[in-house]
């Protein structure tokens, strides 16, 4: 069974579907871009996915939990992290303020019980400076640690943002334009995260604009338009799909 199984789901507003009908799939490790034209529906499928929306039919299983009609937080619970396209980070606050308060928010057993029993809550803030100061590392953050993100150029913005979403130690990373708006630079450095992010058994789910990158680094490819899914498989095979050179390249086919 895939890690990832949505199972045709529809997503209307007032009439209008930004989804119909669309399916897909991911392993366990998968590396899979979901891309399309403005407006077929990519950030509507990572809303549906990440709980923010709820799809009037259809299902959304993770490792086999029904994850359809749950909030944003209980997907977090289960395993799903996201990186939103336009950073949701706190401004006034440091990198590694933003990781530890991610963690805080979405993983803590609560108050009650971290008042009952002292010695698992300290032993769980023991475990998320740990966890956090893990990823800063990794994600080459350490020189930024004490900044007001705030303050920050916007590529490394981009970072920590994503950075936020590997704090909550994800199996599933949901990446909504990660590369939008950066350098080349910032792109290649982006670039070799989400590989070494993957190269870690994390599954991830990518969405990006860059067909380049997705060319280069996808294991599976979704292709989306007007709101339903036009062609799906490896890089090579959507790359020459002529329904895809049409609809996504604007070239007749
Ligand atoms: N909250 C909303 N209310 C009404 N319509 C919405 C809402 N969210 C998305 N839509 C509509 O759903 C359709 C799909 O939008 P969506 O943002 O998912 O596309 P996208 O593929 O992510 O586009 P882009 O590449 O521009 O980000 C669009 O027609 C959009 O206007």
């Amino acid at each position: 069974m895939a890690q990832l199984q949505v199972e045709n789901i529809t997503l209307t507003f007032g009439g209008l579907a930004a989804l119909s009908g669309v399916s897909l799939e991911v392993e366990r490790g998968e590396l899979v871009s979901v891309i399309g034209p403005n407006g077929a529906g990519k950030t509507s499928l990572l809303n549906c996915i990440s709980g923010f929306y709820h799809p009037q039919r259809g299902r959304i299983l993770f490792e086999g939990h029904d994850l359809t009609r749950a909030t944003p937080h209980e997907v977090t619970r289960k395993g799903i992290a996201r990186a939103f396209q336009n950073i949701e980070l706190f401004s006034g606050l440091t990198v590694l303020e933003n990781l530890l308060l991610a963690r805080h928010t979405h993983l803590r057993y609560g108050l009650f019980g971290a008042g009952l029993f002292y010695g698992r809550a300290l032993k769980e803030e023991v475990e998320n400076r740990k966890a956090v100061e893990e990823v800063i590392d990794f994600m080459e953050l350490e020189a930024y640690r004490k900044a007001p993100v705030g303050n920050l150029p916007y590529g490394v913005r981009k970072r920590v943002e994503v950075a936020r979403a590997l704090a909550l130690s994800p199996k599933l990373l949901l990446l909504d334009e990660p590369m939008a708006g950066m350098t080349l630079e910032e792109k290649e450095d982006m670039v070799r995260f989400i590989l070494e992010i993957r190269a870690r058994g994390t599954t991830v789910v990518l969405i990006e604009h860059d067909l380049g990158v997705v060319m280069d680094i996808s294991d599976r490819i979704y292709v989306l338009d007007f709101g339903q899914v036009i062609a799906e498989g490896a890089p090579e095979a959507v790359a020459k799909n002529p329904r895809v050179q049409e609809a996504y390249l604007g070239v007749e086919a």
